[in-house]
């Protein structure tokens, strides 16, 4: 039962999804939809450890800053290296949002986090978000939130199977009954796909490219499959022989290439679940599909390579960079109906993860 003061706490409170992403961490408020979307980095004070930046703030001064201040990535490859700068990065967000509120709240708040993440760390993540001025603090697995944020039936006895590809980590769930049945997860995902096209401007080009070009190329030009019509895209860098400023323009074929490696075990890895998958909950997916969240999502063709692979029909989500925060905001609003989303399948799972 809740408390009267906490029922008229739930009347003012903005209660909130966080998507604690490796990348990205976005934050959904209810009824207000998604209103933070920034980069998962904290600059501090290495002496006092005392915050200094958060977000693009804190990216921006990467590179830039003196000896003593450091910029951190708390959560790296799908894991939370940093408790206590993701304390201190909660806190940030959550005061954020409610900055200016007239009311005293304090929301309850769903968190989405890469399912690789041990009990410990779960357990920590939520005392973070207590300790950062949250009445009641929940985890849920991303691919369990992408499911919910894409509009998957996740709670009927069919079923679903999500792609959550992010920037380091790509995870893979079959969701049936709110639970997730089976769950494969690797530190593969956008940002390898853009190491390989350093690698290959450098290998291949004699060029220097740093992380924005490739992500840049990627987006442009990059793909898993054939395209209709194949594109050309500039690859802007430093000669490697020369040092001086040198542009090479490259084809979505060569792009394609060069990105094999990171694409084909993306999917490989959707290939072994769907094998893992019982015939039951296979015969569901068929039907409805395989679908894609996450920003790597967006990779031309993927959709298509992972069909012809898996002789499945496959669809991209709407929106898939936001689908894991939406998904969180729906829990938040619905608690009760999430609860067996809540307690993240540990039961009903049957293969482990992956890496
Ligand atoms: N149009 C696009 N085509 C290909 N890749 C894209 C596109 N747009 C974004 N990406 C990639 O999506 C990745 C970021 O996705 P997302 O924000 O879902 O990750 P994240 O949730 O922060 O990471 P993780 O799930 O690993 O914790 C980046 O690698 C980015 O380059």
């Amino acid at each position: 039962m809740r408390s009267p003061i906490n029922a008229l706490f739930g009347l003012f409170s903005r209660d909130l999804g966080i998507d604690l992403g490796t990348a990205n961490t976005l934050v959904h408020v209810r009824g207000r939809g998604i209103v933070i979307s920034e980069p998962s980095v904290v600059a501090i004070d290495k002496k006092t450890r005392e915050v200094l930046a958060v977000g693009s703030e804190a990216k921006a001064m990467v590179g830039k800053t003196p000896a003593n201040i450091v910029a951190v990535r708390p959560l790296k490859d799908g894991v939370i290296a940093d408790i206590d700068i993701v304390e201190k990065m909660l806190r940030y967000f959550i005061e954020r949002v409610h900055n200016g509120s007239i009311y005293p709240s304090r929301p309850r708040v769903v968190i989405g986090i890469p399912s690789g993440v041990t009990e410990v760390e779960k357990r920590a993540a939520k005392d973070a978000a207590i300790a950062a001025g949250a009445r009641e603090a929940y985890t849920i697995e991303e691919p369990m939130a992408a499911g919910i944020g894409a509009g998957l039936p996740v709670n009927e006895p069919t079923g679903s199977m999500v792609v959550d590809i992010g920037g380091g980590t790509t995870e893979i769930a079959v969701i049936s009954l709110g639970g997730i049945v089976i769950n494969h997860s690797i530190r593969v995902g956008g940002d390898e796909i853009d190491e390989a096209i350093i690698q290959f401007a450098r290998h291949e080009c004699n060029l220097l490219i740093g992380e924005r070009m490739a992500e840049a190329a990627k987006i442009v030009a990059g793909s898993a499959y054939p395209l209709e019509e194949e594109r050309r895209v500039t690859l802007r860098g430093r000669d490697i022989l020369t040092g001086l400023p040198k542009a090479v323009e490259v084809s979505s074929i060569d792009l394609r290439e060069a990105i094999k490696g990171p694409v084909d075990e993306i999917v490989e890895l959707v290939k072994l679940a769907v094998e893992e998958t019982p015939p039951e909950l296979i015969a569901d997916i068929m039907e409805h599909g395989i679908t894609l969240a996450g920003g790597g999502a967006l990779l031309l063709g993927l959709d298509k390579r992972i069909a012809a692979e898996t002789q499945m029909p496959v669809r991209i989500a709407d929106d898939p960079l936001t689908c894991v925060a939406r998904g969180t905001g729906k829990v938040v609003e619905s608690l009760m109906e999430y609860q067996n989303a809540l307690r993240a399948g540990q039961q009903m799972r049957r293969a482990a993860v992956t890496q």
